[in-house]
């Protein structure tokens, strides 16, 4: 069987004075986060089952966005509450500030809004990767926290990203260039002159700017998960500044 934490499968010394920087939740934080990780685990399991379903018994992705968006709107809409976390646990509210709110971007005002573009492989990509991630993710989390955390779930947390970050983000650029026609024939969420605000807003250069966002952004997170997996799988002690 694969080493648990307690079985004392990791990294010797240097695991004990990870542990000892670990910060001491209360119990009532603890009771809560134990609930929103099991939540939240089992939230993207159901949305997980629901696609594998609709695939097996419709033999095409089209039409699966629209049958498990409920599902999807709500847990991730859900995520928002983890940047309230940076709060109680030792995590980075710019990375978790980023990661939470480009999601929900893409959630409500591209795959929700645009409907044109729901059925695209792109949508699919994207829900697949964002789905084995946070299945992976929260149940790391829960188990971390019940301190029974299984080597291969510590270990999917910190190698599957290496594939899923860059596919996700793929999955995303590709859809939101897959929306930049509608966006620009229907004028949507955009403010043209004159008005009586006196300002301009078009959301197609916007999504533009986003799409271009990705480039200095998606490093940083990717180079930050590198450094966790680091200091978490092989034990490097890594000074990090604070947010
Ligand atoms: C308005 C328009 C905005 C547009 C912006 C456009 C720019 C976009 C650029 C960015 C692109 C992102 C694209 C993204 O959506 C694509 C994907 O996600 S693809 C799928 C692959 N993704 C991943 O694998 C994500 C991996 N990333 C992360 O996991 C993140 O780094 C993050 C979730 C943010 C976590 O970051 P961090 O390293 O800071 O935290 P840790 O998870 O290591 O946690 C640190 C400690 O806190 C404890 N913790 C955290 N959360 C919990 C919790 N819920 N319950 C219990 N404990 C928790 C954790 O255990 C750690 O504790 P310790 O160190 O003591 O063990």
């Amino acid at each position: 069987m694969a080493p648990s934490e307690e079985d004392g499968g990791g990294n010797g010394a240097v695991e004990e004075k990870e542990k000892g920087k670990k910060r001491k939740l209360g119990a009532l934080a603890t009771a809560w986060l134990i609930f929103y990780n099991v939540a939240m685990t089992a939230g993207w399991l159901v949305l997980g089952i629901a696609m594998v379903r609709f695939y097996i018994q419709k033999g095409t992705h089209r039409g699966l966005f629209r049958s498990v968006q409920k599902t999807l709107k709500f847990f991730q809409t859900f995520a928002l509450l983890e940047v309230v976390h940076c709060a109680v646990v030792r995590t980075s509210v710019l990375v978790t500030g980023v990661q939470v709110s480009s999601r929900i971007f893409m959630v409500w005002f591209i795959a929700h809004s645009i409907k044109q573009i729901q059925n695209e492989e792109s949508v699919i990509l994207f829900l697949v990767v964002w789905t084995v991630t946070e299945i992976t993710r929260y149940s790391f989390y829960t188990f971390n926290l019940l301190n029974h955390l299984p080597y291969f779930i510590k270990w999917a947390r910190y190698n599957f990203f290496i594939i899923l970050y860059p596919a996700g983000v793929a999955g995303e650029l590709l859809t939101i260039y897959a929306a930049l026609p509608y966006v620009k024939k229907t004028g949507m969420f955009s403010l043209r002159l004159p008005n009586k605000y006196n300002v301009s807003f078009d959301y197609y250069y916007f999504l533009i700017i986003v799409m271009f966002s990705y480039v200095p952004l998606f490093p940083q997170l990717y180079f930050h998960m590198l450094r966790q997996r680091r200091r978490v799988l092989h034990g490097e002690v890594i000074v990090e500044k604070d947010d």
